[in-house]
C-alpha cells in the first residue's frame, strides 16, 4: 500500500539586478541565495521529508544553472550540521537566483532520480531549465498516453514531474518561444489538478506559478531588490519579511522575472477556486497563514466546535489529551472552552518526524513515537483529541497504549475533522478508497450514533466523535464553495478528479485483497498506457 506522507514544498529567491541589496540578504551579499533557499526549505520541511534540493543560477559559472539534490531531510541534504561542508556547498552554488524543493512522493519511486528540482540540460540557454513542483496532475495517465502515442517518445520515470518537464520543454521549443506567461497559459490548457511551480532557466529567467484551482498554497514577498516565494508564509516570516509584505499568490497567477524585470499577472482564469481544506487541518505549519486565513486560528476554532458538541460527563477525573503535535491547538481550545485541564498524557519522541505511514512497520513506528504517561493518565476519563483519522493506524496503536501502559479509565476520541471518506488525487498520497478507515463503516450513508459506536469499537475507544462538514468552512473562515473538500464529500473540483473517483469506486468494489496501486499510477515497464 502506498504511504501517506506530507505535502511537497517549493521555494524561490531572486536578487533583482542593478538595485541595492536587501538587508535580508545574508551579509548584504545578493549572491547568497543558496543560503536563503536552505533556510526556507527548513521551515517547510513539514511538507516533505523524503528528498530535498535546489537549483541556482550564476552567469559567472560554467554551469549556468546547477542542481544539488538528494534523498533525505534538508539537514542531511544541505549538511546543515557540518559547518564547513555546508559553507563550501553554499559557495559552490552561490548566485543571484535560486529555487528549491522538499519532496514527498505522490507518485513514482522514492530514489534520488525522483528528487526535485528536475533539471533539463540544453545548449540553448532559454531551453536549459530546472523546476520544482508541488501537487499532482489528476490527468497524469491521459498525458502519458498522449505523449507515448509518438512512437519514438520514451518516458524514463513513473512520475507526473517528468511529464511536466517534457510539456514545458515542448512549449519552450516552439519556433517563437513566447513570454513565460504565455507559455504557462498554453500549458495550463493541458493540465488538470494541482500544480504549483518554481522555474529557473540558464538566462536567469524565473517564474513562480499557482494552478488556477489554487489547491495548494503559495506565498511571496518583496523587500527592495529581494523577491522570495515559498509554499507557506512561515518560511518568509522567519526569513525576516514583515507580515504585511507576505502575500498569497492568487490562483491562476504567476510571478515572472524575465530579462531582469518582474511582473505579476494572471495566466489562466480560475474557473473554480478550491483550496485544499486539509492544509489547515493537518499539513501546513501551525504558524502559517494561507490565503489570508491563519492555520492556528482554524485549529483553535475546530477545538471550540469539538467542545460545543461534547456530551461526556465532565468531572475532576476528566482531562483533554492531544495527539502531538498537530492536534495540540484544537485540544488546547477544546479544554479551555470546557474548563478541563489539557495535559500531555502522550509524549512524542521529537527525533521521529511526522511519521504518517511507513510501510509495514508503521504500527511499530507509532508505538516508538509516542510514550503514554501513567502519571497523567491513570484512572482518568481521557478526551483524546486527534486532528484527523485517515487510515486509523495511529489511533489503533495509541488507544491500547493509553489504556494498558497509561492505565486510563476511559478514552473518548474526538476528531477535529469530518470522516475522510474519499481519496485525494491532488497531492495527498491517499488515492484509494479501501485504504481509508471511514468508508467501510459509512457505506455511502450518513454519520449516525450507531456508525460512531462501530468505529469506536474498531479502534478500541469508549466513544468516538467527528466534527460535521459544516465546521470546516466556519473554522477556516472561507466559504465552503472556495474550498476543496472532496475527501469528505466526494465533490471533486476538476473533471479528471471526478473521473478518477469513478475508477477508485470500481477498484474498491473489485478489490481482490492484493496490494493496491495508486488510482492514477502508471507502470511503464508493462507499458499499459500505450494505445
Ligand atoms: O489515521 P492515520 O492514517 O494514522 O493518519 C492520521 C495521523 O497521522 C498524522 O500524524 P503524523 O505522524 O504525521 O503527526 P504529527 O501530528 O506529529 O505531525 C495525523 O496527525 C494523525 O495523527
Ligand atoms: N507532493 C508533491 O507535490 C509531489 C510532487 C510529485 N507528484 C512527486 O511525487 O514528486
Ligand atoms: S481531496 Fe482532500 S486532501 Fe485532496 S485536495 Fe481535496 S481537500 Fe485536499
Amino acid at each position: 500500500m502506498s504511504e501517506l506522507y506530507h505535502e511537497c514544498g517549493i521555494a524561490a529567491v531572486y536578487h533583482l539586478p542593478n538595485r541595492d541589496p536587501s538587508p535580508l540578504a545574508p551579509m548584504g551579499d545578493p549572491e547568497k541565495t543558496s543560503q536563503l533557499i536552505s533556510r526556507l526549505l527548513l521551515d517547510i520541511q513539514n511538507r516533505g521529508q523524503l528528498a530535498a534540493g535546489m537549483t541556482t543560477f550564476n552567469p559567472g559559472r560554467n554551469q549556468l544553472i546547477d542542481t544539488h539534490k538528494d534523498v533525505g531531510t534538508v539537514t542531511e541534504v544541505f549538511q546543515l550540521n557540518h559547518q564547513q561542508t555546508f559553507n563550501s556547498l553554499m559557495k559552490k552554488y552561490e548566485g543571484p537566483a535560486a529555487i528549491g524543493h522538499v519532496r514527498y512522493a505522490t507518485c513514482g519511486k522514492d530514489d534520488r532520480s525522483y528528487a526535485q528540482p528536475f533539471e533539463r540540460h540544453h545548449i540553448q540557454k532559454s531551453k536549459w531549465f530546472a523546476f520544482g513542483f508541488n501537487g499532482q496532475l489528476a490527468n497524469y495517465q491521459e498525458l502519458c498516453k498522449e505523449i507515448l502515442t509518438e512512437s519514438d517518445f520514451h518516458l524514463a520515470r513513473e512520475t507526473d514531474t517528468e511529464i511536466l518537464m517534457h510539456l514545458i520543454s515542448q512549449e519552450l521549443s516552439k519556433e517563437n518561444p513566447a513570454e513565460l506567461f504565455d507559455m504557462l497559459t498554453t500549458l495550463s490548457k493541458r493540465l488538470d489538478g494541482a500544480y504549483n511551480i518554481v522555474f529557473l532557466d540558464a538566462l536567469g529567467n524565473m517564474f513562480v506559478s499557482r494552478d488556477p484551482v489554487g489547491l495548494r498554497p503559495l506565498c511571496y514577498a518583496f523587500d527592495g531588490s529581494l523577491f522570495a516565494a515559498a509554499s507557506e508564509s512561515v518560511a518568509l516570516a522567519n526569513m525576516g519579511f514583515e507580515a504585511e509584505q507576505i502575500k498569497s499568490l492568487a490562483p491562476g497567477c504567476a510571478i515572472v522575472i524575465q530579462d531582469g524585470e518582474l511582473k505579476i499577472r494572471e495566466y489562466a482564469k480560475p474557473t473554480q477556486k478550491a483550496h485544499c481544506f486539509f492544509e489547515w487541518i493537518y499539513f501546513a505549519n501551525v504558524c502559517s497563514t494561507l490565503d489570508d486565513q491563519s492555520v492556528y486560528i482554524t485549529r483553535k476554532r475546530l477545538g471550540e466546535e469539538l467542545a460545543e458538541q461534547e456530551t461526556v460527563p465532565i468531572d475532576e477525573d476528566t482531562i483533554v489529551v492531544p495527539v502531538p503535535d498537530t492536534a495540540k491547538a484544537a485540544a488546547d481550545s477544546m479544554a479551555y472552552t470546557l474548563r478541563v485541564p489539557c495535559l500531555e498524557g502522550l509524549i512524542r519522541n521529537r527525533y521521529i518526524g511526522r511519521t504518517f505511514i511507513e510501510g509495514a512497520n508503521r504500527k511499530d513506528k507509532v508505538r516508538a513515537k509516542y510514550t503514554p504517561l501513567p502519571e497523567v493518565l491513570e484512572g482518568k476519563r481521557v478526551l483524546l483529541v486527534e486532528d484527523t483519522i485517515v487510515r486509523s493506524t495511529t489511533m489503533k496503536a495509541l488507544i491500547s497504549q493509553l489504556k494498558e501502559r497509561g492505565r486510563a479509565k476511559e478514552v473518548h476520541v474526538r476528531v477535529a475533522c469530518p470522516p475522510i471518506i474519499a481519496p485525494c488525487f491532488y497531492g495527498i498520497d491517499m488515492s484509494t478508497i479501501n485504504e481509508l478507515f471511514a468508508p467501510k463503516f459509512l457505506n455511502g450513508g450518513e454519520m449516525s450514533p450507531e456508525v460512531e459506536e462501530a468505529m469506536a469499537e474498531a479502534i478500541g475507544a469508549d466513544t468516538l466523535k467527528y466534527l460535521p462538514k459544516a465546521s470546516i468552512a466556519r473554522a477556516v473562515g472561507l466559504p465552503g464553495s472556495s474550498l476543496c473538500q472532496a475527501c469528505i464529500d466526494t465533490t471533486y473540483p476538476t473533471e479528471s478528479g471526478r473521473q478518477l473517483y469513478q475508477i477508485a469506486v470500481e477498484n474498491s468494489l473489485n478489490d481482490n485483497g492484493e496490494e493496491a496501486h495508486r488510482t492514477y499510477d502508471v507502470t511503464l515497464s508493462s507499458s499499459p498506457v500505450r494505445s
